[in-house]
């Protein structure tokens, strides 16, 4: 057997040292230590990925600090051994139940505590991978998800950054046009210049012109000194317009004027300014409609339109939701000390069943209060104030197996906007098989058509996209062996960034 490296072995409670003795005799890789402040000196310097306690019949271990020396290393195994009556103890057996990959009695063969030692070591080099695909999914913008709707998201930003033309990103409120701005501006040649994020629907109209293009001294009761704007403010970065379609129709007319003349003039002033900055807008109306019932200028409509992008809302992505539940869990864990380990899996099919209306936003919110809110180590539906679908342990393989099938329909057609030749081919099944398999589980085209509100997005102007991406491993077989199925056991998972204007 190869021996597995970097083993912690804390033997505590001036308990005889003779296992670290005889692993290490049997060429273990063991770092023995007797007390836990030891213990916390070497984690500091060194990664474990396996952890052996050691201690006798009456453990004095305090079950916080032994939680602190576990989630020092972090990803580590961790396997006990002890004697029956430290069993006894229930804080110890709660420690034990929570936190360890196993225990082991005393006395204890040994060639048993390296076969327990040996598949610990195979767990936490599992947990590894698990954790470097789960850091792939989270690309240097923050932005996570690994679905072809998040792939065609980071391209189109990829080829707007490149060019300083306006871009009006589209997409229901909380989907992340906020984050895809600012990954517009980080990956632009103005990433060193500021990133101004104005919330044009939060500031009174009264206001909203002296915030934008700032004011002069004396300009109005109340102007003291002169001031700049957000717009000076965002002097060679990109300034962030979201909800333009709540700008007042004389302010529009302004900020046409500054869009075809990079010119600003403050309020009370005569200067015109020059000022170089890139306008991002985003909206959740359809302004082409504002433009119709004359709420939006058709000349500024076309001006800030000539790129385009939409983020999809969370419900046609679907597939992101549980790397992106596991994320902002990592997130709200990360400051807390909290004995919360990740999702069960009916939280999962609890998230896969449930619409998102609130988006990703709502998604960050609820598995925060999950956090908060849970007393027990996996997080449930109703810690997300979610709704329990099915409970699929013990259903039995054929009732499981048909409801992933229906579920993995269900998802695809959601995600593909219900485009049967898409869905179809993305299941890597013929038309007629699907049509087939949607009346065997009797999901219908139009019934769950309310999943898919037509878009609140319409752009007149050229867009860029992308032709669909196929995805590797995305046939029927692979989707149902994927977490998207509800079949992964237990999966643990942002907020607003800041600096909004
Ligand atoms: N792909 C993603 N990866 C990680 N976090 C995300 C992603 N998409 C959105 N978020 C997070 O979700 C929250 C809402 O996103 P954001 O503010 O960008 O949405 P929005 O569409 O601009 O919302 P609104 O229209 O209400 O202003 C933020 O905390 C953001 O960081």
């Amino acid at each position: 057997m190869q021996l597995p490296g970097n083993i912690l072995c804390v033997t505590l409670g001036g308990h005889s040292g003779r296992v670290a003795e005889q692993l290490l005799g049997r060429g273990w890789n063991l770092s023995p230590v007797t007390d836990l402040a030891a213990a916390g000196r070497l984690q500091a310097h060194r990664k474990f990925s396996l952890g052996l306690l050691v201690v006798g019949a009456e453990p004095d271990v305090a079950e916080e600090s032994m939680e602190a020396c576990i989630a020092a290393s972090p990803g580590a195994e961790w396997v006990a051994l002890c004697e029956a009556q430290a069993l006894e103890s229930p804080a110890f057996r709660e420690l034990v139940l929570g936190s360890f990959f196993d225990h082991l009695l005393q006395p204890c063969d040994l060639r048993e505590l390296e076969m327990t030692l040996g598949h610990a070591a195979k767990r936490a080099g599992l947990r590894h991978r698990n954790e470097a695909a789960r850091r792939c999914a989270v690309d240097a913008l923050g932005m996570v998800g690994q679905g072809p709707a998040i792939s065609r998201l980071r391209e189109q930003i990829r080829k707007v950054a490149a060019t300083d033309a306006p871009v009006l990103i589209g997409g229901e409120s909380g989907s992340g046009k906020e984050l895809a701005a600012r990954a517009i501006h980080q990956c632009s040649p103005r990433a060193s210049g500021p990133f101004v994020a104005v919330n044009c629907g939060a500031i009174s109209p009264s206001l909203i012109q002296s915030e934008l293009f700032g004011h002069e001294r004396g300009a109005f009761t109340g102007a003291s000194s002169e001031r700049r704007g957000f717009i000076e403010a965002a002097s060679d970065g990109t300034i962030f317009l979201d909800e333009i379609g709540d700008l007042p129709i004389e302010l529009q007319t302004n900020l046409l004027r500054f869009l075809q003349e990079k010119t600003i003039s403050r309020v009370g002033g005569v200067r015109n300014l020059h000022v170089d900055v890139r306008v991002v807008a985003a909206s959740h109306v359809d302004l082409a409609e504002a433009v119709a019932v004359g709420q939006f200028r058709e000349d500024l409509f076309y001006r800030l339109n000539v790129l385009s992008i939409e983020v999809e809302p969370l419900r046609r992505r679907m597939e992101d939701v549980p790397i992106l539940a596991e994320y902002f869990f990592q997130r709200c864990i990360a400051k807390t000390r909290t004995r919360v380990k990740g999702f069960s899996r009916q939280a999962l099919a609890a998230m896969l069943a449930h619409e998102w209306p609130g988006n990703v936003r709502e998604l960050f919110n609820r598995v925060q209060r999950a956090v908060v809110m849970t007393d027990r180590r996996l997080i449930g539906p109703t810690d997300m104030g979610l709704e329990a679908v099915e409970n699929v342990a013990g259903m039995g393989l054929d009732i499981a197996r048909t409801t992933a099938e229906r579920d993995v329909i269900s998802l695809t057609l959601t995600r593909v906007g219900r485009n049967i030749t898409h869905a179809a081919r993305e299941l890597g099944v013929s038309r007629m098989t699907l049509y087939r398999l949607m009346e065997k589980h009797g999901i219908a085209l139009e019934s769950e058509s309310r999943l898919q509100p037509a878009s609140a997005w319409s752009p007149a102007a050229p867009v860029i996209r992308p032709t669909p991406v196929a995805r590797v491993g995305d046939s029927m077989d692979a989707m149902m062996k994927s977490p998207a199925a509800g079949y992964r056991s237990d999966w643990s998972g942002a907020g607003k960034p800041a600096g909004r204007a």
